[in-house]
């Protein structure tokens, strides 16, 4: 039987590319480029399958393809709002994400954030590698105590979740929660959540506040200046969610301006590409989108591609599909 041909458009963990290889014709992207429009239409052209991530953008220049070959989108990740859904939809491609295997290792990253933000520890590590660190000293780069204040969480779906445990069942803290459609109270319970009417409504009243919401259009600059206002002077505002969320310049003024006292962020819009205003700020500290990046929640993530490829190529509805 002649194997479906798939595209892989950036390398993935050995483990998953070799399980790949065994049951389908695979071309990989050996240099782990990210590509651009044009290579993503000749992929779609090319392959019965590409397997895209995060770095391709997927909008109507790269699925301006009217004879595409390809007729899944696996993507190696949960977010896809890298991909134009009303585009997809006009291929008749169907998409596929990967839940649930990545929400603990994404949470984690939301906590170390929070917890580096509240007690400078950026800050601290620059200082030491640079050399300037006299010692130990009563008043040396106070930060804020974490346990027992209250966490905001806006979108709060299976990393929303994981980030309530972790907060209230390992530091105490007093969850509030915004989500889109209303949240079923057995889960509330179970981290003693309470559920906020709007987003203006829960700001003013938290400590910190972490994003767990897709990005996309609907929800790009959710947070914005008007909202970074609405929030306490000693807050911090974690985003672990997606780039566009935030409006990075209007971070970056709250920032400056001590509007907030400090914030965390994974995602960036445009990212690699960081807005230097943000960059200048030393109340921010800064990762490289690093949410999923363990061992175990990668090499996860590449076979949950598999399964939900094995569904389609089977006839079956893939456990994944978003669209
Ligand atoms: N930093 C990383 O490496 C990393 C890793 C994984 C996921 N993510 C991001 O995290 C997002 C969430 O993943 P998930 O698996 O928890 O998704 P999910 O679908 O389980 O949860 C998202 C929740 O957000 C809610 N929501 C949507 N729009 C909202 C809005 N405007 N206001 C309030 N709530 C809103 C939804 O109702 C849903 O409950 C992904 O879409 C992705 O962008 C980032
Ligand atoms: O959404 C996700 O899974 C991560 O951000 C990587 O794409």
């Amino acid at each position: 039987m002649v194997k479906p041909s798939v595209f892989v458009t950036r390398r993935w963990p050995a483990a998953v590319e070799a399980r790949l290889a065994e049951d389908y014709d695979v071309v990989l992207n050996t240099g782990d480029k990210p590509l651009a429009a044009p290579e993503l239409r000749d992929a779609l052209k090319t392959y019965d399958a590409v397997l895209p991530t995060v770095t391709d953008k997927l909008g109507a220049e790269a699925l301006d393809v009217p004879q595409a070959r390809a007729r899944i989108l696996a993507n190696y990740g949960v977010g896809y709002s890298h991909i134009d859904e009303g585009c997809a939809r006009d291929l008749g491609l169907t998409v596929t994400n990967t839940p649930d295997v990545l929400s603990e290792c994404t949470a984690d990253i939301a906590m170390t954030l929070m917890l580096m933000a509240a007690r400078r520890a950026s800050e601290g590590e620059r200082e030491l590698r640079n050399g300037q660190w006299s010692g130990w000293r009563p008043t040396h780069l106070i930060g804020t105590k974490v346990s027992g204040k209250t966490l905001g969480i806006i979108g709060f779906g299976r990393i929303g979740q994981e980030m309530a445990k972790r907060a209230h069942h390992g530091f105490g803290m007093k969850i509030l929660v915004q989500n889109r459609s209303t949240v079923d109270p057995k889960v509330l319970a179970q981290f003693n959540a309470t559920q906020v009417d709007s987003i203006d409504a829960l700001l003013p009243q938290c400590d910190f506040v972490s994003l767990h919401c897709p990005g996309g259009p609907a929800n790009r600059h959710l947070i914005n200046g008007r909202r970074l206002d609405l929030m306490k002077q000693d807050a911090y505002l974690i985003n672990t969610a997606r780039g566009e969320v935030v409006d990075e310049h209007a971070l970056a003024q709250a920032l400056w301006f001590d509007i907030i006292a400090g914030a965390g962020l994974d995602v960036y819009d445009g990212e690699p590409r960081i807005n230097p205003d943000l960059a200048g700020c030393d109340n921010l500290v800064m990762l490289p989108h690093l949410g999923s990046a363990t061992r175990e929640a990668r090499e996860a993530m590449g076979f949950r591609v598999l399964d939900n490829l094995d569904d389609f190529f089977a006839g079956r509805t893939p456990r994944d599909r978003v669209i």
